[in-house]
């Protein structure tokens, strides 16, 4: 079942066209990663889907809703947003922040501690929101986001700049989120984080999808045919595979005088660039 339908669609602010008629579906239950450089038009894509923003064209359908229907309360409910403008009360402690947001969602007694029990923050439960490291504050706004288990989460770069064990953390409980069913949509720069995160990835430069699919697919479809041999006495050779060299690669393969034999499997980030011409930063 298709949880988030986008077709066609464009966002212009004045003559600036910041979405030039995207298409995209996410299943229920997928992770899905929108990619894209500074500027490609990533977190207008999700204010759609929020109801920040109106569409310029095309069709939006989220949770079977329509964009039109986006500020209804019960479509505002069954999400869960992060993105650079969440934020917490610095003054209040951890647990009198969600314990506010656990009210104004109806969520049950005892929501705050599974919550933070997820993301590994249990023993700061009576901090004050000032006092925490940048990781954790990232981890307890994700907290906020999910508190009342929404069927949807969009997440605008919800790891960047945060060190590597944070940013585990948050990949872990991003992934039991999936497996209990939550649909995910998610923006970054970090082709790692989508690689391992992603059920489905789509590419996005200049406001268009330039691709989309697995990252694994999408590996696929771009590796280069060649494999590169290196000889004992370090000279290289690369060769194309096809079928007119079949005999040789095959030969290659039991060689004493060969010391090393490649393949290029191209990184998410390097069909990125070949796909767009762009690195992703
Ligand atoms: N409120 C706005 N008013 C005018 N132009 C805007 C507005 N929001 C976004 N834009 C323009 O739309 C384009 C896409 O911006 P968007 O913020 O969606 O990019 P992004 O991919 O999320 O970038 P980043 O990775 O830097 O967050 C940019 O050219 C931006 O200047």
């Amino acid at each position: 079942m298709s949880m988030i339908q986008v077709n066609e669609l464009e966002k212009s602010f004045g003559s600036e066209r910041a979405l030039r008629g995207i298409t995209f579906n996410v299943e229920a239950g997928q992770i899905f990663g929108l990619l894209g450089p500074s500027g490609s038009g990533k977190t207008t894509t999700i204010k759609i889907m929020t109801g920040e923003f109106k569409p310029s064209g095309g069709e939006v359908n989220v949770n079977s809703y329509n964009y039109k229907q986006f500020a209804k309360n019960d479509y505002v409910s069954s999400l869960g947003i992060l993105s650079d403008k969440s934020s917490l009360y610095e003054r209040l402690t951890v647990k009198d922040n969600l314990e506010l947001f656990r009210k104004l969602y109806n969520a049950p007694k005892g929501s705050v501690e599974k919550v933070l029990k997820d993301v590994g923050l249990e023993s700061e439960i009576d901090k004050t929101v000032s006092k925490l490291s940048k990781g954790m504050k990232q981890r307890i706004l994700l907290c906020k986001a999910v508190i009342h288990r929404p069927a949807i989460l969009f997440l605008d770069e919800p790891t960047s700049a945060l060190d590597p064990t944070t940013t585990e953390k948050i990949h872990d409980m991003l992934e039991e989120l999936r497996d209990e069913g939550t649909t995910i949509l998610l923006t970054t720069h970090n082709m790692d984080e989508a690689t391992r995160l992603c059920d489905k990835v789509a590419f996005l430069y200049q406001g268009i999808i330039q691709d989309s699919g697995a990252p694994s697919d999408l590996r696929h479809k771009y590796k280069r045919e060649e494999v590169h041999i290196t000889y004992n006495d370090g000279t290289m050779k690369t060769v194309e595979k096809k079928e007119e060299n079949r005999q040789l690669l095959n030969n290659v393969l039991f060689s004493e005088e060969v010391a090393d034999v490649r393949t290029d499997f191209p990184t998410l980030g390097e069909v990125f660039k070949k796909v767009t011409g762009k690195e992703l930063v």
